[in-house]
């Protein structure tokens, strides 16, 4: 954990959030790229909180797991299309589906350290409009081509593309060391924790359940910025049960025994945005702005997992936070019982169950069902990679100020590569 020291540095607000819904890929969002995403969750942000001008943020810092090459620096792009003064200096990170969390974490840094009075973090993705590269075979020879000095030369170059250098290189939802899907990989984990379908469909059916009545007594009234015809997740199923749920075929871990992982306990692939406003608290004073509340300690950790899931062990790809949030909650002196609400981000109810175990294993205490992902989670919402980390900061701070009085929140967050990023938001 790295606490944020308390003597040269100042606390750091989480002041508000802002999302676009979430939709289904390939769906109302199918035409819409990370930047256009990205700038309506940051506008809805600009614009509910007056942040239009010179200075006013000190830098937005964001971020896209699968992201076109003419996004080099998405964040800077959408600052410049977006109601943010084109002053804002803007960065990109990656973190795989920690990258939203991480990106809090980075501008958090700043206004702790007493650099910046204000910062904005967040993240998008689109599974949709993917980034389809060029063969590299064709594209080696393009380059050929065009290092050439003379038109002979270009043309003997060229001369080289045969039909197969045109098969375009697709992004896979898999990783790049073992060539198994996320799914897949989640299966493995699955298996070595003894996670059952039932209890998987339950957790799956409760996401809908939860996130459901939070729209229900308008909780996403602030944090959802409707966008392209959708004003709320359009993963959402309201009717989900745990027998339709049941009634689902398996879709990963097929080669193996009863394989328990369907559509309906697993993420879908989605399309979205979100966005997260920090800052000092002298910064939210002087605009009559008040604090949802405070992010108080953060950890990251990354776990062997071609070793792990090759051998079919727990230490599988999804699994970093179960060392990240016991090395965080000791380094804060806490147990997981002096957390009122707890974030565990569902790229799969089998994940979440696994990673819940991990924690009993690891020597903390159970987690109270009644405090956990009490909004919903991916699961419902839905999973666009780097949107997510921003949409739990903002839903977790929104929560904890809607308890009222003092509370604490902690946030796990699985990521591809093995890694994890977790934080305490914490009310006093
Ligand atoms: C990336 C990181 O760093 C870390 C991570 O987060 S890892 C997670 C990354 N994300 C993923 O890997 C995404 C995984 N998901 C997928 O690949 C796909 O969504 C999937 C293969 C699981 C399913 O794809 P699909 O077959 O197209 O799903 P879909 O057609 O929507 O649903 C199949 C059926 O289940 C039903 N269904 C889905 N959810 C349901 C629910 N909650 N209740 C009832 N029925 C449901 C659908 O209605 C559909 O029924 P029909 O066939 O009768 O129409």
């Amino acid at each position: 954990m790295n606490p944020l020291p308390a003597q040269s540095t100042r606390r750091v607000a989480v002041i508000a959030g802002a999302r676009v819904p979430f939709a289904r890929s390939d769906g109302p969002y199918a035409t819409a790229s990370n930047q256009e995403m990205l700038t309506a969750a940051l506008d809805g942000l600009v614009e509910r909180h007056g942040l239009q001008g010179p200075g006013e943020v000190g830098e937005f810092v964001a971020g896209a797991v699968l992201k076109h090459s003419r996004d080099f620096n998405l964040a800077r792009e959408t600052v410049l299309g977006s109601a943010l003064h084109p002053s804002t200096p803007a960065y990109d990170i990656q973190q795989a589906c920690g990258t939203g969390l991480q990106a809090v974490i980075a501008a958090a840094n700043k206004i702790a350290l007493g650099q910046t009075g204000s910062a904005i973090a967040g993240g998008a993705d689109t599974a949709s409009d993917a980034p389809l590269g060029v063969n590299d075979r064709l594209r080696r020879i393009l380059l050929e081509a065009r290092r050439a000095k003379s038109l002979g030369g270009r043309a003997k170059a060229l001369a080289k593309v045969r039909p197969g250098h045109l098969v375009p290189d697709i992004p896979r939802n898999a990783e790049p060391r073992t060539g198994l899907s996320m799914g897949e990989h989640a299966a493995v984990t699955a298996r070595a924790w003894g996670v059952t379908r039932e209890a998987q469909d339950e957790l799956a059916a409760t996401s809908h359940r939860r996130l459901a009545a939070a729209y229900e007594r308008g909780f996403f009234q602030d944090l959802v910025v409707p966008f392209r015809g959708l004003s709320r997740d359009q993963n959402l199923r309201p009717g989900s049960t745990v027998e339709q749920l049941a009634a689902l075929r398996p879709v990963f871990g097929l080669s193996g025994p009863e394989p328990t992982m369907t559509a309906g306990n697993s993420t879908p692939l989605t399309d979205g945005a979100a966005t997260v406003l920090l800052a000092s608290e002298e910064w939210a004073e002087a605009r009559g702005l008040e604090p949802l509340a405070y992010l108080t300690a953060y950890e990251a950790a990354a776990v062997d997992f071609v070793g792990g899931d090759v051998a079919g062990g727990e230490d599988g790809l999804l699994m970093a936070p179960a060392y990240a949030v016991p090395r965080m909650l000791e380094r804060a002196g806490l147990g997981i019982e002096d957390f009122d609400l707890v974030e565990i981000h569902e790229a799969f109810a089998s994940q979440v169950l696994a990673t819940l175990a991990a924690w009993e294993k690891r020597g903390l205490a159970p987690v109270d069902r009644a405090r956990l992902n009490v909004a919903g989670s991916s699961l419902a919402t839905g999973h666009p990679f780097a949107a997510t980390g921003a949409r739990i900061v903002a839903t977790l701070a929104g929560l904890l100020a809607e308890r009222g009085g003092p509370g604490r929140g902690l946030i796990s967050v699985c990521a591809a590569g093995g890694q994890g990023v977790t934080a305490i938001l914490e009310r006093t």
